[in-house]
């Protein structure tokens, strides 16, 4: 808790102090542009609220004696010369909050990732959103901008939309909407303090399909060059219908030297990036495929030996003859549902073809997406979903 805390404290400390500045010498709101969410607040994770608003009531600025508040002017403005100040929303979201509405908001604390932290923050306007605060990220202002640009611009109802972000030389925020369902890992793999979900095999293989078709457009983008990086069912949430939906694009890249550390430990990440920390978009189908094996298995992507040994789900499942796959890989809760054993023998045989050693072997996101497509449409009652 007291981590927790900290961790928020020093964010609102270090924001707060630059948007003081912006204020003292603006006399207004830093910039914004908006987000609609449909987000609700999830309970059941630690909840710390703050209120933060008569420490920085704007009466107050104005009593600092006029040679400060000059050379503070004088130091604030060169910083503006430089860089657009406050909170960015991506093009196409309108502003319907701003940095007070979410530096007063209650802060929940979701976890620590590879990046940094995640905060869920509900305001006081009923708007609940994510906050990423990015933990080391050494690039400057103008890349890290550029690379805001390209991730706001890849929008597809697979693929989380980043809303809007902050820079400031200490600080970098991403802000998204609030998947109240959680991540697929959550579902699958439960929570800390929260009940596990069951989910039945038409659930798994929306989230697969939506998983797959998400990936298959952020490859399309720029040029076709576009890597996500960090495939991975904590970052899988699921959108409206009930089908996968890709969050965290272009954090990898952006953040390179954090997932190196965790590029060993986590199970999604290919051969070649483990050896040669080489990113791809063959990398991504081989984390696609880590994906499809939890979702067939209910296995972790990194399975407990015992003996602190621990093997990862690829090589388990690998280990298993074929002719064992419906009694042994199989999760045991997807046996119960009938005539689904050729549809899960079908997206096995896609996922062992994702993780091939050999990048070049594996398929392309659009070829697994359209063989995804083809076993799902009998559930959805028409060709293509
Ligand atoms: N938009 C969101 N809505 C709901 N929960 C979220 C959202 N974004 C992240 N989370 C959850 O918050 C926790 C921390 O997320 P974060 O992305 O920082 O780390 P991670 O997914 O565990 O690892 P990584 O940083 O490698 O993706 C995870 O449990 C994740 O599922």
């Amino acid at each position: 808790m007291s981590n927790v805390y900290d961790h928020w404290e020093r964010l609102v400390g270090a924001v707060i102090r630059r948007e003081e500045l912006w204020r003292m010498f603006h006399d207004q709101s830093p910039s914004v542009s908006s987000i609609p969410s449909d987000c609700s607040l999830d309970s059941e994770v630690l909840d710390v609220p703050f209120d933060f608003s008569s420490p920085r009531s704007s009466s107050s600025y104005q009593q600092l004696p006029p040679s400060a508040v000059e050379n503070l002017q004088k130091k604030e403005k060169s910083a503006e010369e430089e860089e657009v100040s406050g909170l960015v929303f991506v093009q196409g979201f309108s502003p319907v909050f701003d940095l007070d509405d979410l530096l007063r908001s209650t802060a929940q604390f979701l976890g620590e990732g590879t990046f940094g932290s995640a905060y869920n923050a509900a305001m006081d306007n009923g708007i609940t959103v994510v906050l990423k605060r990015l933990n080391a990220v050494n690039i400057s202002e103008k890349k890290f901008r550029r690379q805001m640009e390209v991730i706001g611009n890849v929008r597809h109802e697979n693929v989380c939309a980043l809303k809007a972000y902050y820079f400031s030389k200490d600080e970098k925020l991403l802000v998204y909407d609030h998947y109240s369902n959680g991540s697929v890992s959550a579902l699958l793999h439960g929570n800390i303090g929260k009940k596990q979900i069951s989910l039945d095999w038409k659930s798994r293989l929306r989230i697969a399909v939506g998983a797959a078709r998400g990936i298959a457009y952020i490859h399309t983008q720029v040029g076709q060059n576009l890597v996500h990086g960090n495939i991975k069912a904590s970052n899988i949430f699921l959108n409206a219908y009930g089908y996968g939906c890709v969050s965290e694009v272009g954090l990898a890249t952006l953040v390179s030297s954090a997932w190196t550390r965790h590029s060993q430990s986590s199970g999604y990440y290919a051969p070649e990036v483990t050896e040669s920390k080489k990113l791809s978009q063959a990398s991504d189908i081989y984390s696609f495929g880590v994906l499809l094996l939890e979702l067939l298995t209910g296995k972790p992507s990194m399975l407990s030996e015992g003996n602190d040994k621990a093997i990862q789900l690829v090589s388990w499942v690998a280990s298993i003859a074929p002719a064992d796959w419906t009694a042994e890989v199989f999760d045991i809760e997807l046996l119960m549902y009938q005539n689904i054993e050729k549809e899960m023998v079908k997206v096995l045989q896609i996922a062992l073809i994702c993780v091939e050693s050999v990048p070049e072997h594996r398929p392309k996101m659009s070829e697994v997406s359209r063989r995804l497509d083809d076993i799902i449409a009998p559930h959805e009652g028409r060709g293509v979903v």
